[in-house]
């Protein structure tokens, strides 16, 4: 395989912007001079994931799109990634990070959206909501109180106390809620929120329980058959992190039983594409169960910052070649470049990489003005600033070295 190597001109740098992304992802490419933009509006797969990515520079997807090793082998150009969420378990962040293909992702953008929408489920589980909703659909009239409760005093049970998880806290306690959380790592509890020692001891301890932990293997069905069995009887389960974290059939049966007075899903083992395409899942038949759409993070106001946060940082990997932030990459900060060119070179973190690095310009008589290095075990990147008038010369000497992954020219 050659080297991939870029030194376009913008107006040939191509972004394909999957999944419906916000137009502000498109305004903040537009602002910085990026006008070659494909969009569609679901996610793709398939012969027509690889038609895209045959030619595309940079590609933006959100959590549909799955970039597995053997996807990201048909994207011979693809210089960085955006997915315009916060998860990025659809992407195959190793295989992207040895191809020299940085990840940027959202860290903080929806999980705001995430947090009300889950407030207001605790809300509508706790009232039964969801089942007298679909009664009076049907033409029947509940007017009862039974098995109907104020959250005031009751007890939301968190796994995962991340950024979400702790946003979800807080609300809660405004609500006179009392807020117990399991996380892997010690958190700082805010408010009047308590850590327990276990998940067993959050299911047993919660009548609502809140799942927001990230698609890992430790979190693949964390909550099967035997966790469920240790809710409290008549208690509520909400998944609004990954379709993975809970075991959908053990989650039927346990509805079956009545063991659960209800549940809040948010997200699928197996999601559909896209709007036009057929959902179908065991939970379906429930009418205790509010079943949506994953759309915690689907608000304007989240989708717009998205769009425009995840779009900048791609614009500044392209422009400046930064990487901070990027999720499976050396983070390398670096200032402007003005009056120079900016080289950028991609290796395998081999020894002696950087002394070939340097041999080949001082070989070649090019003074280095400025570099800067950030390894990881696997890939190292440098960044080396020159008189523009070497840029071509210096660019062609990187490339040649053994162990280059990619290279990158910036004028
Ligand atoms: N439904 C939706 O539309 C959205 C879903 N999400 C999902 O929510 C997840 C959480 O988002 P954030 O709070 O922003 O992430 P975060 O990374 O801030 O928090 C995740 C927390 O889970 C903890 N954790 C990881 N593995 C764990 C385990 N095995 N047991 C207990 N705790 C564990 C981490 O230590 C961390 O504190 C995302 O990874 C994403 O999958 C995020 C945004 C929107
Ligand atoms: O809005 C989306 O497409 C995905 C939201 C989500 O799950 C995330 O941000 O991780």
């Amino acid at each position: 395989m050659n080297t991939p190597r870029l030194s376009h001109p913008k107006e040939k740098i191509k972004f394909v912007l999957l999944e419906g992304i916000h137009p502000s992802a498109i305004d903040t490419l537009d602002q910085a001079g990026y006008a070659r933009v494909v969009t569609a509006p679901k996610a793709l797969a398939g012969d027509e994931l690889a038609e895209v990515l045959k030619d595309a520079h940079f590609l933006g997807i959100r959590s549909r799109t799955q970039l597995t090793a053997e996807v990201l082998a048909q994207a011979p150009r693809l210089t960085a990634i955006g997915a315009f969420c916060i998860g990025t378990n659809q992407i195959d962040l190793r295989a992207a990070m040895l191809r020299g293909i940085p990840v940027f992702n959202a860290p903080f953008s929806n999980t705001r959206s995430v947090a009300e929408l889950v407030l207001a489920e605790v809300v509508m589980l706790m009232r039964g909501i969801p089942h007298k909703n679909a009664v009076l659909h049907q033409g029947g009239w509940v007017k009862s109180a039974a098995g109907s409760h104020e959250v005031r005093g009751k007890t939301l049970g968190i796994v995962g106390y991340g950024h979400i998880g702790t946003q979800i806290g807080v609300l809660a306690e405004h609500l006179g809620m009392q807020v117990v959380f399991v996380d892997i790592e010690a958190k700082l509890p805010l408010g009047n929120a308590r850590q327990l020692s276990s998940l067993d001891a959050v299911l047993q301890a919660a009548d609502v329980v809140s799942l927001h932990v990230p698609e890992t293997p430790e979190t693949q069905n964390m909550i099967a058959a035997p966790q469920l069995a240790r809710m409290k009887p008549g208690s509520h389960l909400i998944n609004a992190s990954r379709g993975t974290v809970v075991d959908i059939d053990a989650l039927t049966d346990a509805l079956e039983r009545k063991h659960l007075a209800g549940a809040a899903i948010d997200v699928f083992p197996v999601e559909p594409q896209g709007n036009d395409a057929r959902f179908d899942s065991p939970l379906v038949k429930f009418d205790n169960v509010l079943l949506t759409p994953h759309i915690g993070g689907s608000t304007a106001e989240a989708q717009e910052n998205i769009g425009r946060e995840v779009a900048a940082k791609l614009v500044r990997y392209s422009d400046n070649g930064s990487t901070v932030t990027a999720v499976n990459f050396p983070e390398v900060s670096l200032p402007g470049h003005a009056g120079r060119s900016r080289l950028l070179h991609i290796h395998r973190n081999v020894p002696g990489m950087m002394a070939r690095v340097n041999e080949r310009f001082s070989d070649a008589g090019i003074n280095i003005a400025a570099q800067y290095l950030r390894t990881n075990d696997d890939v190292g990147y440098v960044v080396i600033d020159v008189d523009s008038d070497a840029s071509e010369a210096a660019l062609d000497s990187l490339c040649g070295i053994p162990g280059t992954i990619r290279c990158r020219v910036l004028y």
